[in-house]
């Protein structure tokens, strides 16, 4: 479905970029598997339930959403269209949904919330306790309405495409926004292999807002993080960046939607690509999902207008699907809607 709008990305964007885009971490066996895992999936529709029109509206910490579906935090977007963020941030708001912005944005979050677009932020907690509480307070003032916590990246995933493309840096002029420090030097990002529970607690007294934990897939890290209070989990492999090797998300999804036993919701992202997909994660327990890619496709293909795009093509695909499998609401849908795998 987003194949021809990828084509275009692809054919707009220097191949290295693409590649840094595209690409996932080793053999890319779990950037793979998880589109693999939901082509896989087959749906056990129901008949006759006289749903009328669909009604997709989420309602997550208190923002309504026009879909169970957000924009997933991906760094460097001025490399993917001149107005980067700033495009996306419009794109996800004309779409009525929210945009996670990363911590390696190439756009200060001050700028990106004048888009006036519900925002979240993406966090990589830096060893620095200090610079990391004064990013969080500069998402904080900038309006963003939760704290993605990405916990999946101690350190930086291998990715063979941009070593064989020497893609190591930023094209002069494109900097990690979040990443400048008082003086207005430009810091480089630190990923953590010290990171602990005992950071979450921290991170809980540094700031009111929800906590969502990014990047976990066994059901005894999801326990850990409610017992540690977090406000959601966002069941993620990093799309296929970080450890190679590792389950698809869909395929980790059951596991932890029982383990965390409805206390908070549970999201999930990475190689969500059409309306079933959306729909057999849901059914599966997902309380929303976020998508990366093809927002990037969107983005590079067409700006703003090609993120709006991809996230109402995905939008009016899950109120199809809806239809098709019998119900009316993201909440109607249940497991046994799932039949098998093939
Ligand atoms: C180009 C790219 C950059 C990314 N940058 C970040 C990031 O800065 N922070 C983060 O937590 N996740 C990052 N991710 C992971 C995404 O948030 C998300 O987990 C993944 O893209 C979902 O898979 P999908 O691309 O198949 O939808 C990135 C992913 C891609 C493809
Ligand atoms: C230093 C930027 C990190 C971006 C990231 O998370 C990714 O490329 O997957």
């Amino acid at each position: 479905m987003l194949t021809e709008l990828a084509a275009r990305a692809r054919a707009r964007l220097d191949p290295a970029h693409w590649d840094f885009f595209a690409g996932g971490a080793g053999d890319e066996r779990t950037l793979r598997a998880n589109e693999e895992a939901f082509q896989r999936l087959r749906l056990l529709p129901r008949v006759l339930r006289a749903t009328g029109p669909r009604d997709l509206r989420t309602t997550l910490f208190g923002t309504e959403l026009s879909a169970p579906l957000l924009v997933a935090p991906t760094a460097f977007h001025r490399l993917a269209h001149p107005d980067g963020e700033l495009a996306t941030a419009r794109g996800a708001a004309a779409a009525g949904t929210v945009l996670v912005v990363s911590m390696a944005a190439t756009t200060p979050v001050e700028d990106i919330a004048a888009a006036g677009g519900p925002l979240w932020f993406q966090l990589y907690p830096q060893p620095d306790l200090e610079f990391t509480a004064a990013v969080v307070r500069r998402a904080e003032r900038a309006g963003c309405r939760a704290l993605v916590v990405t916990v999946d990246s101690p350190v930086f995933g291998r990715r063979e495409r941009d070593r064989r493309n020497g893609f190591t840096d930023l094209p002069a002029g494109l900097v990690c926004e979040h990443l400048r420090d008082g003086t207005g030097r430009v810091r480089d990002i630190v990923m953590d292999a010290d990171l602990g529970w005992e950071r979450i607690d921290w991170l809980r007294g540094v700031t009111g807002l929800p906590i969502v934990l990014k990047g976990l897939l066994h059901p005894a890290d999801a326990l850990l993080a409610v017992e540690h209070g977090v406000s959601a989990v966002l069941v993620s492999n990093h799309g296929g960046r970080q450890l190679d090797g590792a389950v698809a998300t869909v395929d980790a999804l059951p596991a932890v939607v029982k383990a965390v036993g409805g206390q908070v919701p549970v999201l999930l992202d990475g190689g969500i690509r059409c309306g079933a997909d959306i729909l057999a994660a849901l059914a599966l327990g997902a309380g929303a999902v976020l998508v990366g890619r093809p927002v990037l496709w969107g983005l590079a293909a067409a700006g703003a207008d090609g993120v709006r795009q991809v996230l109402d093509l995905l939008r009016e695909d899950l109120d199809r699907a809806l239809a098709l499998a019998g119900a009316r609401r993201p909440a109607d849908l249940t497991g046994d809607l799932v039949a098998a795998r093939c």
